[in-house]
């Protein structure tokens, strides 16, 4: 029997040429990229890159000026949009309904009976530990409280792809640990999870793949292995070389001096032999180490380009 023959990837969320302009202003520009099913993409860039506006439109709530969204290859209709968990920046739950009430309401919306919305509501606060405040009013909840429910919004009604803007703003480290172990799970269930967040350490952490975006466009996409092996490396020298022994060298881009060492980096031409061979020339060399940026570093690089 033949092996069986690689196929491109398909289904997934794709995000095909999205243009947007608010008057004047250009808010996305060509925005592309897709999602596996399984996989979590993470969405940063500044404030104001155009974050939020990319996921109005993958809901919906927002139209693009050109270009398309499709979920599992077909374009998303009203249908396909119920079936988006989706967390929007400016929140968006009722304050004086009680907590288990409006979850209950939001999974019936979605098409479950209400023997089924109970359920997944009961299953969903309990999950991310606002199970005590079901009676509660929303409005009377911490602020962390209130974005865990925002979280179980768009959890309970067993969604097909999720689209989370800033999930983990305001939550405490627990809820950051359940989240995280949320959205592998739905990962792991063949989900594709998208959620945006400036916290780059969580980002490196537990997403596949990263899209790094600046004035409404695409900068950099790839696994955050991929994105660290473009960056500048760092080279640091622990040494008794003198102040400014290392400028003027091929692919030394940057050298920071300070007492017993040096921190350099360099692009991809710089030849590390030729570095510790200067460095030896001028002083002993006590230590030699080079490291990939990380994302932080990364993002600083990419958005200041
Ligand atoms: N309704 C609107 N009218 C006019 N301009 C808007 C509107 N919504 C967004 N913008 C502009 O579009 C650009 C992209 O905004 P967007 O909210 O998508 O950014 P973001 O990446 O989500 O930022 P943040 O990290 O601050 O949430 C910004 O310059 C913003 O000022």
């Amino acid at each position: 029997m033949s092996a069986p023959i690689a196929r491109p990837p398909s289904g997934g969320l794709s995000v095909d040429g999205l243009g947007k302009r608010y008057g004047d202003k250009v808010a996305l520009h060509d925005m592309t990229f897709h999602i596996q099913p399984g996989e979590i993409f993470g969405f940063v860039g500044s404030n104001g890159a155009g974050k939020s506006t990319t996921m109005r439109i993958i809901l919906g709530v927002l139209a693009a000026d050109t270009g398309r969204v499709l979920l599992d290859d077909k374009p998303v209709d009203l249908a396909i949009r119920r079936r988006i968990g989706y967390m929007p920046e400016e929140r968006g739950l009722y304050p004086k309904m009680k907590v288990g009430q409006q979850l209950e309401y939001l999974a019936e919306l979605h098409g479950m009976s209400r023997a089924e919305a109970h359920d997944r509501v009961q299953h969903w606060v309990s999950r991310l530990g606002v199970g005590e405040r079901i009676d509660d009013a929303v409005g009377d909840l911490s602020l962390g409280n209130q974005q865990r429910v925002q979280l179980a919004a768009a959890l309970v009604a067993d969604p097909a792809v999720l689209v989370l803007d800033e999930p983990f703003s305001g939550l405490d480290p627990v809820a950051v640990d359940v989240m995280s172990d949320v959205l592998k799970e739905k990962a792991a269930d063949g989900v594709p999870v998208m959620f945006s967040s400036h916290q780059l350490d969580l980002v490196q952490r537990i997403c596949h793949r990263v899209g790094i975006i600046a004035r409404g466009e695409m900068r950099a996409i790839g696994t955050v292995d991929d994105l660290r092996a473009r960056g500048n490396v760092r080279l640091e020298v622990a040494g008794t070389q003198p102040p400014g022994w290392a400028d003027g060298l091929p692919g030394v881009v940057e050298a920071a001096y300070r007492p017993g060492g040096a921190a350099l980096t360099l692009d991809a031409t710089a030849d590390d032999q030729q570095i510790l061979h200067a460095a030896l020339s001028t002083g002993a060399v006590h230590g030699f180490s080079p490291s990939r940026p990380d994302l932080t570093e990364l993002f600083r690089e990419v958005v200041s380009a």
